[in-house]
């Protein structure tokens, strides 16, 4: 039987019933709860400030379709540099695939806490399958509103085999649809800092691993007071994003202080540099810090698709951005250890790329 509210002033009943028997915020959210768990309440300066937002700012929306006009490119280049993150409409992704995936997702969190336990950090058939609560919740100090479903693809043999029947396929279609949207991408951003052809091996370093996120945030009793995802940057190449029609992901703006909202745009997806590129790049793109706020009245999904470089791939700035005599900011770091370094600690903002720079 599900405890009450009331039981989880003891915050290892609630630790037990959140993270280890896998009912996550969702479980938390469905009880029906009148105010946020302690556990939850961020400090306030980890919350968004009204004040903060800017309403009249928003980050470029790019139209795919024009894709060979030189311009299109130029925008994508353009705004890696200003923003680190863009829209794209009339991409080659097909909307059927996009619906697929988010009916998916809510088929996933709509299984039992039992269900879905069976692929949590300890149950799982595979360290690439992980179900999930917040993000590290042995390392935070406040938790955050979001449950997961983390996959990251070796084979379609291990897919077929240990990924959740109730999303595989749905996940599997996104993924493979999605890989001529990230090629465009990549190689209109490689141009940008003068490589014009993107051989093998700079194709593995570029997007030589994926994983997707399935990502839930349950309504929430005081969203005011929590956060969905804290500050963070992603550690990828590039990310793409689907989010559904509710919005209520932040993007930090170039003054380092303000937020920009990223509305909900039928049918596009958001692209996101992650540090990956940000070394690569030797710091021309930027990965930017993000957040996700919680949601009072409806439940929100999203689908990122991690673009990263292989874990053995060595990372630092490309020979041809440094071919202009450019000094490097990031030293090399072993692509694991980098990400390692970013799973182990909470969401810290921009924080995680230090680990690469030079001393
Ligand atoms: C969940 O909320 C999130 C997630 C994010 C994610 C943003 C991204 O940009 S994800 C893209 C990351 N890139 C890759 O995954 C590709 C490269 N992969 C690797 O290098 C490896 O697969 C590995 C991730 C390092 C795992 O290698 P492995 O040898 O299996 O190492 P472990 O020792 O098992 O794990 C290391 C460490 O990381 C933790 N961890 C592993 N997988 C996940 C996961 N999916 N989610 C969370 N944490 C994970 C694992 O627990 C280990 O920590 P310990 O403390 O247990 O040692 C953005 C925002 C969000 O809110
Ligand atoms: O849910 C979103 O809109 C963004 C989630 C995110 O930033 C992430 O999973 O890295
Ligand atoms: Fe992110």
């Amino acid at each position: 039987m599900a405890p009450s509210a009331l039981s989880f002033t003891d915050s290892s009943a609630l630790t037990d019933f959140v993270v280890n028997k896998g009912n996550g915020v969702k479980g938390l959210s469905e009880m029906g709860l009148k105010s946020l768990p302690k556990q939850y309440i961020h400090p306030l300066e980890e919350r968004i400030d009204e004040a903060d937002i800017l309403p009249q700012a928003s980050i470029p929306v790019i139209d795919m379709s024009k894709l060979d006009d030189s311009e299109v490119a130029k925008s994508i280049c353009d705004a890696a540099e200003k923003w680190g993150f863009f829209q794209v409409v009339n991409h080659c992704v097909p909307l059927e695939v996009l619906d697929r995936v988010k009916a998916a997702t809510h088929r996933f969190f709509g299984l039992s806490a039992e269900e879905k336990n069976k692929y949590s950090k300890e149950l799982s058939p595979s360290n690439n399958v992980r179900f999930g609560t917040s993000f590290n919740t042995q390392a935070e100090k406040a938790l955050e509103w979001k449950d997961f479903l983390s996959l990251f693809y070796v084979s379609e043999d291990e897919a077929s085999a240990l990924w959740p029947p109730v999303c595989k396929d749905e996940v599997l279609e996104y993924m493979r649809s999605s890989e001529v949207l990230i090629k465009q991408l990549l190689t209109a951003l490689m141009k940008g800092v003068n490589v014009n052809e993107i051989d093998e091996a700079k194709e593995k370093l570029l997007m030589g691993s994926v994983r997707t996120n399935l990502n839930y945030y349950p309504i929430c009793p005081n969203p005011e007071l929590t956060v969905g995802v804290g500050r963070h940057s992603d550690v990828s190449t590039l990310t793409i994003l689907l989010q559904d029609d509710i919005g209520g992901l932040y993007v930090r703006g170039n003054d380092g202080e303000s937020w920009i909202h990223v509305p909900p745009v039928n049918g596009s997806l958001v692209i996101n540099i992650g540090d990956a590129l940000q070394i690569l790049s030797n710091g021309k793109y930027r990965s930017v810090e993000h957040c996700v706020i919680a949601n009072g009245s409806r439940n929100r999904i999203s689908v990122p698709i991690f673009v990263n470089p292989r874990p053995h791939d060595i990372i630092c700035p490309l020979p041809e951005v440094l071919a202009t005599g450019e000094k490097a900011v990031y030293k090399e770091v072993l692509y694991s250890d980098y990400v390692k370094h970013f799973f182990r600690k909470a969401h810290d903002g921009k924080k995680t790329v230090d680990f690469a720079k030079m001393n």
